[in-house]
C-alpha cells in the first residue's frame, strides 16, 4: 500500500533520514520508535511531502508520489496528524470537523446543491465525532478541550479527509495517564476491517506494544530493525541503541 525505497534526506553531508526501506500493508499498524533525534518526524515529513527527499522514493499503491506536494498526497489518501495542535480553538468541536470535511470534499456553490451538501457534511462530521467518542462534546469550544479530547478531535479531523493511510505523530504527547486507555482504544479502531493502514511514531512503549503489528526502529536516520514486537524487543542492536533509555 505504502512503501519507501531508499528514502534519504540530507542536509549538507548529514543524512537525517538514511536510505529507509519500509512497507505498509493494507490494514497494518506499524509503530515507529527510536531515540530523540533519530529522524522519525523527518521520515513522516518526507512521506507526506512537507520535505522533499534528496534520494529515494515514496510509493503509494504503486505510484511514485515523491514529487507531489502535500495536498496532492493527501488527496491520494495520505493523512497526518501533527505534534503541534492544528485545531481552531475559538470554534466549536463540531465546526472544526465540518470545516475539515468541507475542505476535503470541496463544494459546489450552486444554491440548490448546497443545502443537500451541507447536510452531508454535517452527517460526515457527526460520524467522525462519534467515531472518536466526542459526539457529546460537539458544541464545546475546541480551545476548552482537555489534552486527551484534543487528540481525539485531531483524529476526527484526520478522518474527515477519509485517508487510507494515517500517520500519527506522538498522539499520546501531553495526554494524562488516565486518558491514555480511551485514546488507545480510538486509535486501535482506526485499522480494523477498513483496510486503512496506520504509521505511528510514539515514545510510550506500552502503547506501541499494544497497538503495533510490527515495529520499525530508527537510529541516526537509518532503519535499525523492522519486525514483530517480540523480535524487535529481543534484538541486541536495538537494545544497544536504547542503552540508557528504558525500552
Ligand atoms: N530543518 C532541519 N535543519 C537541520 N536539522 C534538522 C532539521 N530538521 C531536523 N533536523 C535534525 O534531524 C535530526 C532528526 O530530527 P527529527 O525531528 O526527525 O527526529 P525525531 O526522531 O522525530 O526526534 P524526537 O523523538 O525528538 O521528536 C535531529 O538531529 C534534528 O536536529
Amino acid at each position: 500500500m505504502l512503501a519507501t525505497r531508499g528514502l534519504t534526506w540530507r542536509i549538507g553531508e548529514v543524512a537525517i533520514v538514511d536510505s529507509v526501506y519500509l512497507d505498509l500493508a493494507p490494514g497494518e499498524f506499524l509503530g515507529v520508535i527510536g531515540p530523540n533525534g533519530a529522524g522519525k518526524t523527518s521520515l513522516f515529513n518526507l512521506i507526506t511531502g512537507l520535505r522533499r527527499a534528496t534520494e529515494g522514493r515514496v510509493v503509494l499503491d504503486g505510484q511514485d508520489i515523491g514529487a507531489l506536494p502535500p495536498h496532492r498526497r493527501a488527496r491520494l489518501g495520505l493523512g497526518r496528524t501533527f505534534q503541534a495542535s492544528s485545531v481552531f480553538g475559538s470554534l466549536s468541536v463540531r465546526e472544526n470537523v465540518r470545516l475539515a470535511v468541507q475542505a476535503h470534499r470541496g463544494g459546489s456553490m450552486a444554491l440548490w446543491r448546497r443545502a443537500a451538501a451541507d447536510r452531508e457534511v454535517a452527517a460526515a462530521a457527526d460520524a467522525a465525532l462519534d467515531r472518536v467518542g466526542l459526539a457529546h462534546r460537539g458544541t464545546a469550544l475546541a480551545g476548552t478541550l482537555a489534552h486527551g479530547e484534543k487528540r481525539k478531535l485531531e483524529i476526527a479531523l484526520l478522518l474527515a479527509g477519509e485517508p487510507r493511510v494515517m500517520l500519527l505523530d506522538e498522539p499520546m504527547a501531553g495526554v494524562s495517564a488516565e486518558d491514555v486507555p480511551e485514546l488507545v482504544a480510538v486509535i486501535k479502531s482506526l485499522t480494523g476491517d477498513s483496510g486503512r493502514a496506520v504509521l505511528m511514531v510514539e515514545h510510550h512503549m506500552d502503547v506501541i506494544l499494544e497497538l503495533a503489528d510490527r515495529i520499525a526502529v530508527m537510529h541516526h536516520g537509518a532503519l535499525l530493525a523492522c519486525d514483530t514486537p517480540e523480535t524487535v524487543m529481543a534484538n541486541p542492536t536495538v537494545q544497544e541503541a536504547y542503552l540508557g533509555e528504558s525500552l
